[in-house]
C-alpha cells in the first residue's frame, strides 16, 4: 500500500515518498523525484536542524544498506557514538555564569593587546596575524593544517553535498570548485567603475567591499584586500578562498570566485542586498524587526553554523560570528559572512582540538579560548550565545557608554534573568509582547552556549532542536 509523508517543518521543502522503498519506488522532493540516496541525505539535514518527521522515518530509514552502501552505516555508527555523548552533557547543562568567563572578557576590552580599531562604528576586533596574541601549534605550522584533506567519515567532497535546500538540491548542477565566475581584471574593473566610491559598501579588517554589476546582470560583492597589510593578510585571504570554495549552504554567502595576481586580491562573492543584521538592530534599514524575524534570522545562523560543524567535508570553524557579520536578503534570510578567521577543526577523531592563535571579535570571544589558545567548534557557540543575546535585547556585547553594572550586555542580561525581569531585557524595537516563558527559553539558551566552558555549552545541532522547539511553542502561541 502507498504511504504518503511530509514535512511542514522544514520551511517550504516538502518531501515525500511511496511505500514500499525498494524497486520501484517514488522519492520526491518538493515534486521532482530524487534518487533514495539524495533523498536521505535532505532528510538527514533537515533531522540535523530540528525536523520530526514521524515514524515513517524512523533513524532506520536511512542505513539500509543496498541504498547507502557500507561507508554510510559506518558513518552512520559513528556519528551516533560522537552525539550520544553531547546529548547527555547537554541535558546536564545549568544556566550558569560563572566569573572567569566575564574576568577574561573585560581582559580581553582592557588589555591593549586586544585592541584595536577596525571601523569607526564597529567593534573591537583582535589585531591580525603580525601583532595578534600569538601561540603557535604544530599543527598551526604545518601547511597541510590549512589544506582540508577528507575525513573517512564524511561524504566525498563537493559543495553541493548538503543541500541549499533539498528542492536546490535536486535541479542545480554541480558548482565546480570555485563557482562559475571566472573573471579578468578588466571585467572587474568595469563591474565597479575601477573600484569607485560610488560602488563601495562596506569596509572591514581585510579592506573594502564593493558592489559590482556584472554584464549579465549578475550582482556580485568584491572584497579588495588593503595593499598595506597585503602579506599580513595573506593566510586570511587564503584561507577565506580555501574554506569558501569547499562549502554551499543557504545560510553561507556564496564565493563565486576571486583574484590572486599581482598586487590584487579580490574575493568575489554572491551579493546579499539588504544589510547586515546589526544595521538591522539598529533602525539603519528603515525597519524594525519583530520577535519572529528575529527567531527565524537566529535559526538561519544556527542552520548554517550547524553545517559548518557537521556537515561541511571537514569541520570549520568560523572564528567570527557577530551581528555584524550576518548579511540579510531581501525576504530576510540569513547568511553567515566572512570567512577571513575561518579554520578547520580537528582532523584527527583523537585531537579534541586545535592549538590555534586567538582571533575574532572582543565581546563575541569564547574565554576559554582566549585563556587556552585551544579552538573548537564549541567557539562558535559561545559567539552564537552572545550574538542570541545581542539579538533578542538589540544591545551590543559591549556597550561602554552605559552605566557599569550593564556594560558587558550578556552579564547585565543574566542578572536580570535570575531576577525574573526578563521583559526589561526585551528590545524596545522588538514591537511585539512575547510570552515570558517562550522569552526565557531563548535566554536560557543564549546562556547555555555562552557557558563559560565549552563542556558546558550545547553544540549546534542540539541549539538547532531547541531553537525548533521555541519555534513551535510561538508559532501555536500567536495562533491562540
Ligand atoms: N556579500 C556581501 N553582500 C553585501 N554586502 C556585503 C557583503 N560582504 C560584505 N558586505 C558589506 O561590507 C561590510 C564590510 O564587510 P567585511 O566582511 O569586510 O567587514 P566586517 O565583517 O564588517 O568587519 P571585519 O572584517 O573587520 O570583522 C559589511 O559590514 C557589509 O555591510
Amino acid at each position: 500500500s502507498a504511504s504518503f509523508v511530509s514535512s511542514s517543518v522544514c520551511r517550504s521543502d516538502h518531501l515525500t515518498y511511496t511505500k514500499p522503498y525498494q524497486q520501484g519506488s517514488l522519492f520526491t522532493i518538493n515534486g521532482n523525484p530524487v534518487e533514495k540516496v539524495r533523498f536521505c541525505e535532505a532528510l538527514r539535514f533537515h533531522k540535523a536542524n530540528g525536523c520530526i518527521f514521524g515514524d515513517s522515518f524512523s533513524d532506520d530509514f536511512c542505513t539500509v544498506r543496498y541504498l547507502l552502501g557500507r561507508r554510510f552505516l559506518e558513518e552512520k555508527s559513528v556519528k551516533d557514538s560522537k552525539n550520544s555523548k553531547p546529548k547527555s552533557e547537554y541535558s546536564h547543562v545549568k544556566v550558569s555564569m560563572a566569573g572567569s568567563g566575564f574576568l577574561l572578557l573585560f581582559c580581553g576590552l582592557c588589555c591593549p593587546c586586544f585592541r584595536k580599531e577596525r571601523k569607526a562604528n564597529s567593534h573591537e576586533v583582535l589585531p591580525k596575524e603580525s601583532n595578534s596574541v600569538h601561540q603557535v601549534s604544530s599543527s598551526e605550522m604545518s601547511p597541510s593544517s590549512e589544506k582540508i584533506p577528507p575525513s573517512p567519515f564524511r561524504e566525498p567532497p563537493s559543495p553541493s553535498r548538503v543541500p541549499q535546500s533539498p528542492s536546490r538540491y535536486a535541479m542545480s548542477p554541480r558548482p565546480s570548485r570555485l563557482g562559475p565566475l571566472n573573471l579578468s581584471m578588466s571585467q572587474i574593473n568595469a563591474a565597479t567603475s575601477n573600484f569607485s566610491d560610488s560602488h563601495q559598501i562596506g569596509e572591514g579588517g581585510f579592506g573594502v567591499v564593493y558592489k559590482g554589476f556584472l554584464d549579465d546582470g549578475q550582482v556580485v560583492a568584491i572584497k579588495r584586500a588593503k595593499k598595506e597589510h597585503f602579506e599580513n593578510l595573506r593566510t586570511e585571504f587564503k584561507s577565506e578562498v580555501d574554506l569558501l570554495s569547499k562549502i554551499g549552504h543557504r545560510n553561507l554567502v556564496k564565493l563565486l570566485g576571486y583574484v590572486d595576481k599581482g598586487d590584487e586580491r579580490l574575493i568575489i562573492t554572491e551579493y546579499v542586498r539588504n544589510g547586515t543584521l546589526r544595521d538591522h538592530l539598529d533602525g539603519a534599514r528603515g525597519t524594525k524587526l519583530n520577535f519572529n524575524q528575529r527567531l527565524e534570522i537566529v535559526i538561519d545562523v544556527c542552520h548554517g553554523l550547524t553545517y559548518l560543524h557537521s556537515y561541511a567535508e571537514r569541520q570549520i570553524i568560523h572564528r567570527d560570528i557577530k551581528s555584524s557579520n550576518i548579511l540579510l536578503t531581501d525576504s530576510m534570510r540569513a547568511k553567515v559572512a566572512d570567512f577571513g578567521f575561518a579554520r578547520g577543526g580537528p582532523t584527527d577523531s583523537n585531537q579534541t582540538h586545535i592549538l590555534t592563535q586567538v582571533k575574532g571579535t572582543v565581546g563575541y570571544l569564547d574565554p576559554e579560548y582566549m585563556r587556552t589558545y585551544q579552538l573548537t567548534a564549541k567557539s562558535d557557540v559561545y559567539s552564537f550565545g552572545i550574538l542570541l543575546v545581542e539579538i533578542l535585547t538589540g544591545r551590543r556585547p559591549v556597550e561602554a557608554k552605559r552605566p557599569h553594572d550593564e556594560k558587558i550586555t550578556v552579564r547585565w542580561a543574566f542578572d536580570k534573568y535570575n531576577e525574573g525581569r526578563v521583559f526589561e531585557l526585551v528590545d524596545p524595537n522588538a514591537r511585539e509582547r512575547v510570552d515570558e516563558k517562550i522569552l526565557r527559553k531563548m535566554f536560557s539558551l543564549a546562556f547555555q552556549c555562552a557557558a563559560p566552558t565549552k563542556k558546558e555549552r550545547p553544540d549546534m545541532e542540539a541549539v538547532g532542536k531547541q531553537l525548533w522547539a521555541i519555534r513551535s511553542s510561538y508559532l501555536r502561541r500567536s495562533m491562540e
